[in-house]
């Protein structure tokens, strides 16, 4: 049972690392991981896609709906990113590295170093 204290973000890692390290038939989370890096990835394609029709749509029932597929995506990047061995605190520490620096500053260091940088590489 994930810590009721912990940040929902940092429960709901804790309880994939724990379908990860004891899989059940029970669980989804634990089907999911079964079918490895692309079977996920192919499922957050089609929940980003889920998520990006939802956005435009109108309302209150609109943006409950839109809410509901930001849960369905971030839930299903969490499983994807521990299918890669990945913890959410090392997408935190890359998040934080940016603090501070424009995706417009980024991005034209990257054109004045030459090329297009490969992601993942030191920027
Ligand atoms: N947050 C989630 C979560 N969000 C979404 N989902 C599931 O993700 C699936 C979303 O798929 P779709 O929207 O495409 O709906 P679908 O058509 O039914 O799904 P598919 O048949 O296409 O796979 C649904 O089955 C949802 O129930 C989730 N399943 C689990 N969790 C969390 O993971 C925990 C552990 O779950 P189990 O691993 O199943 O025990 C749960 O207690 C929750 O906290």
């Amino acid at each position: 049972m994930p810590d009721q204290t912990a940040r929902p973000l940092d429960a709901l890692e804790a309880t994939i690392r724990e379908r990860a390290e004891r899989p059940s038939e029970k669980s989804y989370t634990s089907r999911l991981l079964t079918g490895g890096v692309d079977a996920i990835g192919a499922k957050v394609i089609e929940e980003a896609g889920e998520l990006v029709e939802a956005a435009s749509e109108p309302g209150d029932a609109g943006r409950s709906h839109f809410v509901y597929e930001a849960g369905d995506l971030v839930y299903h990047t969490l499983v994807l990113l521990r299918a890669r061995g990945v913890e959410l605190a090392e997408v935190e520490a890359e998040l934080a590295k940016r603090f501070g620096v424009s995706g417009i500053t980024e991005k034209a260091k990257r054109r004045q170093a030459g090329s297009e940088q490969v992601e993942g590489e030191v920027r």
